[in-house]
């Protein structure tokens, strides 16, 4: 156990296992999250307190949108592959991608897909508020901390662009969601299986008006959209690096996608996809400590921890696999806010959450949205090595983009560019 200080704050931190079992086991009343996220992200003036007070789009998340997985990996691929198609035109030549913002487009297209539905996904001026969104939440939040308390609100209405957020979102949310309530309150309609809906057939009280629906559907784009763009990021950055793996994973997608069309099952059949996911957020996940609550885990510590993993700090595409195989009863099933989101998978599965995976925290507060980002990243890498070759630029072949760090946060290279051509039929 160890304290350390950033910019606002001392924390203490946990790395030993056993600490971080209890941890993990601790009630509410005295490890909450709530305390933590209301000041780090300053959500009186960002995404709104009602958001922490009342997270009722937690369990839509783990279960609605988990349980619905089967139905929508079809449509998440029809956009991953749009995207791809209108972002990376697969040419004969050689194109040169800025990774981290072209997957910030495609991840918020193809999450939108399932948030909002089409055609609204791929509207240019939503898909551009909902990247920019969490910028500036993150960057009003980070100010406000360093003024008074006292002056806050006056800082606040000077500087931040978060309200402005909002308006731009009610424009094209506000027609959606009346579109919807009168197609199902006039003519009897079944709402769209998509989490706007979900949102809407939940929320009570004034949670249900255009404002309130809208903020909580940003706050999900939050949630969502830049820890899925960068752990894709992350993975294309390995792929290019290390492109022995490029023809085991195409085989794997082929045979699987040849059994099952690009489906869910087909998806539950790439165990070399998953695990090539699964290490490369082993070794870059979203920051050094995570769980914020009172208390913290050393994620790096642990997922370089030469007990758990061998070799650790190598990357091992495969190594899930080889653990898979070694430890065969090693079975959980997945509790999500009381709910079984995914019976019987594997802890080293790259939905998993555990005391040897933190990537997607843990406890009763992980990610619930864990399932749905491992089943998109899996669409879109088996996507990639199906259609396109990829490399790092001249002279870059084999040194993988450096991470950059902000504060205890671990970014992908954000200005790295990866080279994409129409794969050469092998
Ligand atoms: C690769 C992508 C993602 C990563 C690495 C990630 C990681 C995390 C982490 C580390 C936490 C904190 C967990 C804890 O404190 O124990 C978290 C919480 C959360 N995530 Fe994710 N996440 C991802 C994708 C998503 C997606 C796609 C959604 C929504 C569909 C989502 C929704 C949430 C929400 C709502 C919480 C707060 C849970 C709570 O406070 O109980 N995340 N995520």
């Amino acid at each position: 156990m160890f304290k350390v200080a950033d910019i606002f704050r001392w924390f203490v931190v946990v790395h030993d296992p056993k600490l971080i079992e209890e941890i993990r086991k601790l009630p509410d009343n005295i490890a909450s999250p709530k305390e933590a996220i209301s000041e780090g992200i300053q959500t009186k003036y960002t995404l709104g307190d009602h958001i922490v007070a009342n997270p009722y789009h937690i369990p839509v998340i783990a279960a609605k949108l988990t349980r619905a997985l089967p139905e929508l990996v079809p449509e998440v691929y029809e956009e991953v592959v749009d995207s791809f198609n209108e972002l990376i035109s697969p040419t004969e030549d050689w194109i040169s991608v800025r990774a981290l913002d072209t997957m910030k487009k495609v991840v918020a297209r193809a999450s939108n897909r399932v948030f909002v539905g089409y055609p609204l996904c791929r509207d240019p001026d939503y898909v551009d508020l909902n990247v920019q969104y969490t910028v500036d939440v993150i960057k009003t939040s980070t100010i406000l901390r360093m003024v008074p308390r006292v002056l806050r609100p006056l800082v606040h209405s000077m500087l931040s662009n978060v309200p402005n957020g909002i308006r731009r979102g009610l424009k094209h949310l506000s027609p959606l969601i009346a579109a919807r309530r009168k197609a199902h309150e006039e003519c009897g309609q079944e709402y769209p299986p998509d989490m706007l809906s979900w949102l809407m057939q939940v929320a009570v009280n004034e949670e249900q008006s255009d404002w309130y629906l809208t903020s909580r559907v940003l706050m999900v784009n939050f949630a969502a959209i830049h820890s899925s763009s960068m752990a894709f990021t992350h993975v294309l950055y390995d792929l290019a690096t290390y492109p022995e793996y490029t023809q085991r994973l195409r085989d794997e997608v082929e045979q699987a996608v040849k059994l099952h069309g690009w489906s869910k099952a087909a998806l539950d059949e790439m165990p070399r996809v998953d695990s090539f996911i699964k290490e490369s957020q082993r070794l870059n996940p979203l920051a050094v400590f995570l769980l914020n609550r009172t208390i913290g885990v050393a994620t790096t510590a642990t997922h370089l921890n030469p007990e758990t993993y061998e070799d650790p700090l190598r990357f091992d595409g495969f190594r899930f696999i080889k653990l898979k195989a070694q430890n065969p009863n090693h079975l959980t099933n997945h509790l999500t806010n009381g709910s079984l989101s995914q019976a019987y998978s594997s802890k080293f599965d790259a939905s998993a959450a555990n005391v040897d995976s933190l990537g997607f925290g843990l406890g009763r507060h992980a990610c619930p949205g864990r399932f749905f980002a491992a089943n998109e990243l899996k669409i879109m890498l088996a996507h990639v090595v199906t259609t396109y070759d990829v490399k790092l630029a001249e002279g870059d072949e084999g040194k993988r983009p450096d991470n950059v760090w902000l504060s205890t946060a671990c970014v992908p290279n954000p200005t790295a560019q990866v080279l994409f051509r129409k794969r050469a039929v092998t």
